[in-house]
């Protein structure tokens, strides 16, 4: 079932249009990802979608409500995260909590969050010394503290260091394996792969995209490379692998042999090495990642803004 359905959906600033016709939907329990590089609208989807910006075209239901017309009843459904959220730096845990909870009518006890995300020990810790993966796991327990049905979360693991990013993909898989729907927008490739069940891939204002990433990777007909050491100079590799399948070019420095290719070649290569009994060491096999697949998709590689 989807949870959201936008279709259409167009919106310009001061004439310029900045979103032109997205149309996506969000099945039920999925974490849904909105990836793109800056300024490509992702940001103002997300807002259109939780009745924040009015749009100038299109439809966009969330959970069967129009976020205009049913503004009020939506907000009492959905849990937002915004991206600059900002506290006061002296406010207590518990205060930014009991002080969301009072917004709906029927919030979720925030002690339970306290706990459920590792907080309870900072219950009357000051936001402003909090940690920068204690302050995000409070944005995402203030962002569920009314129970909603949706969470969006936005540009969650910016300014993270590695080990606090991985912390909170943790807790975000946490909260879809607790039935809440996750849209998380993104422009970190990594992030998106590891987290998303599917993904809508912007760029300039449209959704050039919508798969699994793997689906997303898979698609993508990119060259790569397999890298191996040959322990033998008794063959030539390039007259060996040159003409397999997919095979576009064989390059050998020393020992060092790199295949590049197309598609499904790196088979084809391995079994022609077996076939000849040629014993190879340290073979490496480029993974295409997201980042091939935006260049596929839009000619250009990520961040790139020509
Ligand atoms: N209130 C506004 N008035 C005028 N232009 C705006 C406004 N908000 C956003 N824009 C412009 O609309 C475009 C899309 O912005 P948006 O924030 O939706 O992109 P984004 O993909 O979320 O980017 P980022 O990853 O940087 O947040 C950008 O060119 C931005 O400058």
């Amino acid at each position: 079932m989807a949870v959201i359905d936008v279709t259409g959906l167009t919106k310009r600033y001061a004439g310029q249009t900045v979103l032109d016709g997205v149309s996506f939907s969000v099945e039920d329990g999925e974490i849904f990802g909105i990836l793109g590089p800056n300024g490509t609208g992702k940001t103002t989807t997300v807002e259109c979608v939780e009745g924040l910006r009015r749009p100038d075209g299109g439809s966009v239901r969330v959970l069967g409500l129009d976020p205009v017309r049913d503004g009020r009843r939506l907000r009492e459904v959905i849990g937002v995260q915004l991206q600059h959220t900002q506290l006061p730096e002296n406010i207590k845990v518990w205060e930014a909590l009991d002080l969301y909870a009072s917004f709906y009518a029927r919030p979720r006890d925030w002690r339970e969050l306290l706990e459920q995300w590792g907080l309870a020990d900072k219950r009357n810790a000051r936001f402003g010394k909090l940690s920068g993966g204690q302050k995000q796991r409070l944005f995402i327990a203030l962002a569920l503290v009314g129970g909603p049905k949706v969470a969006f979360l936005d540009e969650l693991t910016t300014g993270l260091d590695p080990q606090a990013r991985r912390a909170t993909w943790e807790v975000i898989k946490q909260v879809r394996d607790s039935g809440v729907t996750v849209v998380l927008v993104s422009h970190f490739m990594d992030e998106v792969e590891e987290l998303c069940d599917r993904v809508a891939v912007f760029d300039r204002g449209r959704v050039v995209a919508i798969d699994t990433p793997t689906g997303l990777i898979d698609g993508v007909d990119a060259e790569h490379q397999m890298r191996f050491t040959l322990m033998t100079d008794a063959v030539d590799p390039a007259a060996l692998l040159g003409d397999l399948p997919g095979v576009s070019g064989v390059t050998r420095t020393g020992d060092q042999v790199v295949v590049t290719g197309r598609g499904d070649f790196a088979t084809a290569v391995t079994a022609a090495l077996a076939r000849h009994q040629l014993l190879v060491a340290d073979l490496r096999i480029g993974r295409r990642t997201l980042d091939d697949a935006f260049i596929a998709l839009t000619g250009r590689p990520f961040g790139d803004p020509s």
